[in-house]
Order: C-alpha cells, then structure tokens, then sequence
C-alpha cells in the first residue's frame, strides 16, 4: 500500500508457499557480513545458495573474498534479482542470500520492492533483514552516520558480532546504544560471525507468515515490557520524547476500529516521509478474532494478513513503529483515538428493533 492506497486483505494459505526466500545482510563497513556469508556457505546444510553481492551496476569486490566451499554455492557478482528470475538460473536454488556490498547502503529500498513488485512477489519471499553490528565501532557509527541508525532500525534480526573485541563494559555500552534505536528485533551476539544456519535462514521475520512460533519474537512480544520503551498503555517517561532514531511500541487490549487505525498510518506516512522507517503490528480489530499482521517499510505499507494465533495466547493490539524524531507521547494521543466505540447493550437492542 502506498500512502493514500486502501490496503486489501488476503488469507495466506501458508502451507503452499514455495517461494524462494530472500535474506536481506547489511552492515556497516567493516561489520563481518562476508566472513559471516563464507561461515554460511561452507555449512555442510547450507543447500543450494545463491549471493547477489553487489548493488546495480557496482563492480564485484568481494566476490573473490567468498569462498567457493559449497558447488551449490551460486554467486552473482552483479546481480539484479529481477533480471535473475526470468532465466534458469534459479531453477532448483533452495535460497538466495543478498549480500550488501557497500557498507553505508541502506536496505529499505530494497525490502519495500517486495510489497510494491508483484512479479518478485510471485517468486520470492524476503524471510528476514539481518544487519551485523560490529561491537567495537558501533557507538561511533552510530554517531556519525545516519546510514548506520538507519541499518540498525530496519534490522529484522541484529547480529552483535565481534564480542572477542569487547569487554563486558563495552558490550553493555553498544548493545543499549543499539537497543535505543530499535529494541525489539531479535538479537544474536557472535564473533566471526560463527551462527548456525538456522539462526540465519528461514526465520521468517520479515513478514510472519509461515511460522507462528516467529510472531512473538518479530514483534518483540517476547522481551519484557520495561525494555521495549512502550507507550500505549504503559508509556515510560523516558521514551517520550525521543531525539533522532526510536522506536515507539502502541498497545491496546480494545479493540481497533479499522478505518481509524488506516488514517492513522497514512497520515504518519505522509507526515513523516523519509524518517518513517517501519511499523510492525499485530492488531486486534473490532469483530476480527485473529490477530491482523500489519507492517510497512517507510510509507509503503504490505496487504495486512492473518496470523493463526497470539502470542502467549494474549489478544492485544501492539504495533512498533521505527522511526526518526517520533513523538511518541503525541502518536499514543492519535492512537487512542482508533479504538473502537463499544457497542453498548441499549445500542444492540435498538438495532435488534
Ligand atoms: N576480531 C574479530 N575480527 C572480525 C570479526 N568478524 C570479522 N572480523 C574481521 O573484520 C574485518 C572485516 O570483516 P568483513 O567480514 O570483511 O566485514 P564486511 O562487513 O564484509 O566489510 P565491508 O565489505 O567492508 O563492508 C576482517 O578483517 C575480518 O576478519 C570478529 O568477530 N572478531
């Protein structure tokens, strides 16, 4: 959905998804995504793997760094994953892992092609942003580059790499640096990028569709209240007002009115444009049983769908938002306002009449 699209709802019959699945890598320079890309593919259960290393048009210069440990291993060293689609090339090719080469690149994008173009769509599904943060550097690039926040907010999963350069001290330090900016994604801490493969395919955090046990984690559900700088119901004082990149986490058990909650969204997008990074939501909606997965990257919003359950069987409305300057104390004002009416008894028995 772009701003000022009504989305349209669809059920997701997860069991026939065979779309190949997508693994967006980035990082700042220097971070460890290729010694973590040659951990990957020399993997005895890494299958068939193709690496798209380069952005359009850039000249391949890590392509001689990744090893060739795995003839299943495919490598495209200008690869346009469009283009790679209509050939043979991906007859038979299990998973593609897209590399970015350059390390101030950001990856939005590339994850919005996948709500906007359908014939990638049809073929592919992105499982998961993953973004390496190198521990030693973190706070520094954090500081410096708007690219880097920018890597870290959009990150699916982060993966803490470099722990052997760290002290406990330091890595407390980098870890809360990078949780300010997005709290709820999953996390790994690693060195050398040393993560078994399920770790880092197949986790279906983009967009939940296919795995259940994944919505909890993908909304951050599952981490405790005091470390997810909610507002909604329970706004901590110090995650008001939040200066440069944060997060904002709305929670509602009433239920939402979807209108309201629609105009919400396209009028946050159309306000915040580019410092709009991404919603995630899982929504309890009037008269709607299951929970509505409803996500975006910047203003481009996906078609909401279904998920089977709540996590830890809890029906309540939560939806993370990422983003630059967020008011937060401001957007939990407009939330409120898109909770639906109750009807009341009187109001059911005139409409009985
Ligand atoms: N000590 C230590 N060094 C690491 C670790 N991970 C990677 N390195 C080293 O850090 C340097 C950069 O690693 P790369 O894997 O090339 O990083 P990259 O993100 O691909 O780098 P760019 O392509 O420049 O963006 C290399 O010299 C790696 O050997 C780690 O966990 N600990």
């Amino acid at each position: 959905m772009r701003t000022g699209e009504a989305p349209v709802t669809r059920i997701d019959d997860r069991s026939v998804d065979e779309r190949i699945p997508i693994t967006l890598l980035t990082g700042f320079l220097g971070a460890g995504k290729t010694t973590l890309v040659n951990r990957l593919l020399s993997a005895p259960d890494a299958g068939k793997i193709a690496v798209i290393v380069n952005e359009f048009g850039e000249i391949g210069i890590d392509g001689d760094l990744i090893a060739r440990a795995n003839e299943d291993m495919l490598e495209l060293t200008n690869g346009c994953i469009c283009c790679a689609a209509q050939g043979d090339l991906m007859d038979g090719l299990n998973r593609l892992f897209l590399r970015k080469t350059t390390g101030i690149a950001d990856p939005s994008p590339l994850a919005r092609l996948f709500y906007t173009d359908m014939k990638l769509d049809l073929t592919f599904r992105l499982d998961a942003v993953l973004t390496v943060v190198d521990l030693k550097h973190v706070i520094g690039q954090i500081a410096r580059s708007p690219e880097a926040e920018k890597q870290i907010a959009i990150a699916d999963k982060l993966i803490f790499n470099k722990r052997d350069l760290v002290d406990d001290a330091e890595f407390a330090d980098a870890v809360a640096a990078v949780e300010r900016l997005n709290p709820f994604s999953v996390k790994e801490v690693t060195t050398h990028g040393a993560l078994p493969i399920d770790r880092l395919l197949d986790l279906d955090l983009f967009e939940p569709k296919r795995r259940d046990d994944m919505v909890g984690a993908w909304i951050g559900a599952d981490q405790p209240a005091s470390a997810s700088g909610e507002a909604g119901d329970h706004a901590h004082d110090d995650h008001v007002h939040t200066p440069g990149v944060g997060a904002v986490c709305l929670q509602s058990r009433e239920p939402l009115e979807w209108n309201a909650l629609l105009r919400f969204f396209l009028d946050l997008a159309q306000e915040k444009g580019e410092n709009l990074f991404r919603v995630k939501g899982m929504v309890h909606f009037q008269n709607v049983e299951k929970p509505v997965i409803f996500q975006g990257v910047q203003a481009t919003f996906s078609p909401p769908t279904y998920a089977e359950s709540w996590p830890r069987g809890e029906v309540e409305t939560r939806i993370v938002v990422i983003g630059r300057d967020l008011d937060a104390a401001e957007m939990q004002a407009r939330f409120a306002a898109c909770i639906a009416r109750r009807e009341t008894v009187l109001d059911r028995g005139l409409g009985a009449i």
